[in-house]
């Protein structure tokens, strides 16, 4: 690490699980995973309750993270018992919001409005409308905002992108097959973030994020398709007592390409460790091993002759990439890249694929008759 190193100096927004779990992830040293010329401190963490704050910062960054422990900034994490105190912190210059999904706007507001950059938790908004107001105070202010979908970053799904788009590893792209599923129904209470209406729950919005993913990077992102939006979105969704969503199927055709996408996020079926996520080529296909939003490994599975109707397949083979991090990290090493570079959107979550992905959610919510509790939405259409 030299003295050119840049420094994200993170504020963190709400002290709940996902904070942790990233706060965690910047206390690595950038040089275990090979990152040169960046480094990440906690400049700040507020929750609505000081004395949460503190002991967050106590349990998961006693020492500060990976530039404060290289002594690159002179600063220590310091506690707020609310938002404003972190945002107007002198020593923040990202924020990173791990609020809930019906705080995200406001949250993200209230950073850029301070003039502050900002990583904000998935999914972004509650619709469309929300995220280009946020990327209009973002454009207006020249301020970098990216929503955090770390899978995009993650090191599996990017070797697979390669394989797929540049090595032709399975041949033409046909159909992709990606779930994210958790059995908590009669498990969580209606009162859980995952099935409360009033926090905008249901497995849509909080797991149907990674399988669209999958479809945006592998086949919106197709050098064939040239990000051209699916042509048709179809969906089906089955409804909690609650009003929330608690099954979400939904399919997106790429005619470009040809191929398609199918989608599942519910809350009625066990959690698999693998094989979530599958994408099928003329060539073959490659099955995805970890789950849908961290993938560790993949297997490529080929077949035997191409030109044979169900003619079988070689042997798989596996590409074992796994790593140590949670993999927050390699989101946040972006970000401190593009803070770096001064660029204010990510060229790759750039805010029109948010747009595109919470205009989808719009659709799929109304086809399947999911409406928001009143006052929820703080922008609409
Ligand atoms: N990238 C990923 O892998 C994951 C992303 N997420 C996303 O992160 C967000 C948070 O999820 P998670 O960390 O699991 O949730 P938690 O409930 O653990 O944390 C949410 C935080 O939101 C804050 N908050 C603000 N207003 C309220 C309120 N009215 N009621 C409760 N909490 C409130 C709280 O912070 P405080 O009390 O400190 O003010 C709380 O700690 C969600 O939007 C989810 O989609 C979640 C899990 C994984
Ligand atoms: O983003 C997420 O990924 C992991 C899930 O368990 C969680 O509910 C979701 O918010």
């Amino acid at each position: 690490m030299t003295s050119d190193t840049f420094v994200a100096q993170w504020g963190i927004i709400g002290c709940g699980w996902i904070s942790s779990e990233f706060v965690t992830d910047l206390c690595r040293s950038p040089s275990a995973r090979n990152v040169q010329g960046i480094s990440h401190a906690v400049a700040a963490a507020g929750s609505r309750n000081l004395s949460k704050a503190e002991e967050f910062l106590n349990k998961y960054c006693p020492k500060g993270a990976a530039a404060q422990q290289n002594n690159l900034v002179d600063f220590k994490p310091k506690a707020y018992g609310s938002y404003k105190g972190v945002v107007e912190d002198e020593n923040v210059n990202i924020v990173y919001i791990g609020t809930l999904n019906v705080c995200h706007y406001d949250d993200a507001k209230l950073a850029l409005e301070a003039g502050k950059h900002v990583l904000l938790e998935k999914p972004a908004t509650l619709n469309a409308a929300e995220w280009r107001s946020l990327v209009s105070i973002a454009k207006g202010k020249s301020l970098f905002l990216m929503e955090a979908v770390w899978t995009r970053f993650n090191p599996v799904l990017l070797a697979i992108q390669k394989a797929i788009h540049q090595d032709d590893i399975i041949g033409d792209i046909r159909c992709l097959y990606s779930d994210l599923s958790l059995d908590s129904l009669g498990k969580r209470s209606d009162t859980d973030r995952l099935l409360s209406a009033e926090l905008a729950g249901g497995p849509l919005l909080d797991l149907g994020p990674y399988p669209l993913l999958w479809t945006m990077t592998m086949l919106y992102r197709h050098p064939k398709n040239d990000k051209t939006p699916p042509a048709k979105i179809g969906s089906t969704m089955m409804l909690h007592d609650t009003g929330v969503d608690v099954s979400t199927n939904f399919a997106l055709t790429f005619p470009s390409i040809p191929a398609m996408a199918n989608c599942t996020a519910n809350l009625l079926s066990p959690f698999q460790e693998s094989q979530h996520t599958r994408i099928v080529g003329t060539k073959g296909e490659i099955l995805v091993q970890g789950s849908t939003y961290r993938p560790q490994s993949y297997i490529i599975r080929r077949l035997k002759d191409p030109s044979k109707e169900c003619g079988g397949y070689l042997e798989d083979e596996l590409v074992d990439m796994t790593f140590e991090e949670i993999g927050l990290v390699f989101e946040a090493d972006h970000v401190a890249k593009c803070l770096k570079d001064g660029l204010i959107q990510s060229p790759d979550m750039p805010w029109e694929e948010t747009e595109l992905t919470m205009s989808i959610f719009d659709q799929i919510r109304k086809e399947g008759g999911y409406k928001f509790l009143p006052g929820l939405e703080k922008v609409q259409l």
